[in-house]
Parts: structure tokens; sequence; C-alpha cells
């Protein structure tokens, strides 16, 4: 039922205001796309792409943005669109969802920061539900085994390589030190790094995240080399004993995994070719249409008060 030209009519200059309102949200905050893009995974992950991470927990539900994995999503992810919602609500009044913005804006950031420019078709509603509970059960953490990653892509009719393919979104952005210290601190009674971690890498981390249980917001650069591109280094780094989180690591081990790891790692065009095609597919899982859903007025709020 989608269309990439869905508000052609009814909302001319949609395009030129999505690409303003991302523009000027990555000048002043280039953090803000893998923020975004990491919005947009926990979205179409939980539910679909319908904007229900979006909303905020009032005294009867808590959302799903105060589910413990959401909580690390930066403000600036929310914001800016928040600020494309409010300058289409000045466009064409009640006619954008916040699905298709938070789609669109996604794809802009993606292409701003030198991925791959895809199509985002139009038409979603935003959910009538956003429930903390749903969460947990449907987006990956750093340690969940690899079967398991790939069983929970799986049954959302993702293959293997698209899911290697949609984790090259780790090539910018950065972990906060919780994520992966137990693998520089502890890490098993023989010995305390673990020792699939290059030394000079893991040296590194156990300064920078030395003091991380005093300071919650340590964090490390998901791809040391090419933080804010979004290239292919994050596998090349993989090979090289430089995947930050267990998951990342977990992909050049998988038997499943690892040849895709070797291809995307000797090959920026298929990755982002891959990548494009795979992430298309994610904006439109569970997408609702019709009378599923809504066009919410505002992106944190039902449009209808909900007990
Ligand atoms: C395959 C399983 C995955 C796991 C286990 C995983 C886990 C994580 C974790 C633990 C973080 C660090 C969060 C923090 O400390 O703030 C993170 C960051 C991030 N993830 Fe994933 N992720 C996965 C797949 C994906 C996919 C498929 C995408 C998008 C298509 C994605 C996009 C991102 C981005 C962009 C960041 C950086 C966020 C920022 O800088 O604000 N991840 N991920
Ligand atoms: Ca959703
Ligand atoms: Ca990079």
């Amino acid at each position: 039922n989608l269309t990439t030209d869905y508000y052609k009519n009814s909302c001319p200059h949609l395009e030129n205001i999505i690409r303003e309102t991302v523009t000027s949200k990555y000048i002043s905050v280039p953090a803000a796309a893998a923020g975004t893009l990491r919005l947009f995974f926990h979205d179409c992950m939980v539910g679909g792409c319908d904007a229900s991470v979006l909303i905020s927990s009032n005294p009867f539900t808590k959302a799903e943005r105060d589910a413990d994995i959401n909580l690390a999503l930066p403000g600036d992810a929310f914001d800016v669109i928040v600020l494309a919602k409010t300058a289409l609500e000045l466009s064409c009044p009640g006619i954008v969802s916040c699905a298709d913005i938070l789609a669109l804006a996604t794809r802009n950031f993606v292409s701003m920061a030198g991925g791959p420019v895809y199509t985002v078709m139009l038409g979603r509603k935003d959910s009538l539900e956003s429930n903390i509970s749903s969460v947990e059960a449907n987006i990956p953490r750093a340690n969940t085994t690899m079967d398991e990653i790939i069983r929970m892509f799986e049954s959302k009719n993702f293959t293997v390589g698209e899911m290697v393919a949609l984790s090259g979104a780790h090539t910018i952005g950065f972990s906060h030190c919780k994520e992966f210290a137990y693998r520089l601190f502890g890490y098993s009674r023989s010995t305390p790094t673990d020792p699939s971690y290059h030394p000079k890498f893991s040296a590194a981390l156990k300064t920078l995240c030395a003091n991380y249980k005093n300071d919650s917001d340590m964090a490390a650069f998901n791809d040391p080399m090419t933080p804010s591109k979004f290239d292919n280094m994050y596998y090349q780094n993989l090979k090289r004993g430089m995947g930050l989180l267990e998951s990342d690591n977990g992909l050049l081990r998988h038997p499943r995994t690892n040849h895709f790891v070797d291809l995307y790692a000797f090959n920026q065009t298929a990755f982002s070719n891959d990548f494009a095609r795979a992430i298309e597919k994610l904006s439109l899982s569970g997408i609702k249409t019709g009378n599923q859903g809504e066009v919410r007025r505002k992106c944190d709020a039902f449009n209808t008060f909900q007990t």
C-alpha cells in the first residue's frame, strides 16, 4: 500500500522540510545521525516501523522508550523528529505520520554520513500502542548469543546476510562502557580481558573505561577508525580484533555469518548495496496502514488519551 509519492499533493514540501531539519541537526550535532539510526532500528523491531518508540509514558502505561535498552537513545534523535513534525504541522497539518518522518530522517542521516541513498516508501500510520513489555524479546543486547540474534532476525523474516549487513550500522556512533566492560575487566577465571580483542585496542579501552562505574557517560566509538563515516570499516575492524561489542565480534566467529564479514570487509560496494536493500526491507516491516493506526498530532502522544 505504500508509495514513494504518498504525500505528493497533501504535503508537497515534505522532502524539503525533512532535508532542512536533518541537515541543520547534523551540522550542530553530528552524533544525532547514529542516534536516529538506532532509534529507527529499535522502533522497527518492536511491532514494526510505527513510531511506537516515540510515545512517552503516562501514569497508566509505561511506554517502550522507558525500557532499559532504550534509555541510552539520545535526546537529539527524538528532538530531530519533533523539530521536523513541528515544521510539517505548519506546512500541512495532520498529514504526515511520525513513522514516515522517522524513516525519512534516518535515510537522510545515513546518506549525509556517507552511506547509501535508498528509497523510502511512504504512507505508514502511527501505532495506537506502545508498551514497555514488548521490548525485551525483540531487541538484541550486546551479550545476546549469535544463534539467538540470528533467530530474532529470522523471526522477522531477515536472512543471516541481511542481519550482518544491517549490523554494519555500527560503522558510526558509540557504545557506553557498561555494554562491553565485562570483556575488559574480569572476563574469565584464566584471563581478565577477552583474548579476541587486539591487545592494543583492549588496552586503550581499559584506560577509557577505567572509571565507568562512576561516570556512566563514558563511551567508545563503535568504529574507532572512521567513527562518523558510514563505510565498511566496521567489518575490517572485526577482522583486526577491534569488534567493540561481543555481538560484533560474534559475527566474525559464527559459521553462518563469517563469510559475510569477509565479503563486506573487502567489498565496500557490496556492503553499500546490501545495507540499502536490507534497511529498505526493515523500513517496511510490520507497517500499519488504513485504520490500523493514526497520524499523530504530536509524535510522543496518541491523539486520544488512553488509559
Ligand atoms: C545485531 C544485533 C545488535 C546488537 C546486539 C546491538 C547492540 C547495540 C548496543 C549495545 C549499542 C550501544 C548503545 C549504547 O551504549 O548507547 C548499539 C549502538 C548502536 N546500534 Fe546497535 N545493535 C545491533 C544491531 C544494530 C542494527 C541492525 C542497527 C541499525 C540498522 C544498529 C544501530 C546502532 C547504532 C547506529 C548505534 C550507535 C548509537 C549512538 O551512537 O547513539 N544496531 N547497538
Ligand atoms: Ca515500533
Ligand atoms: Ca565508519
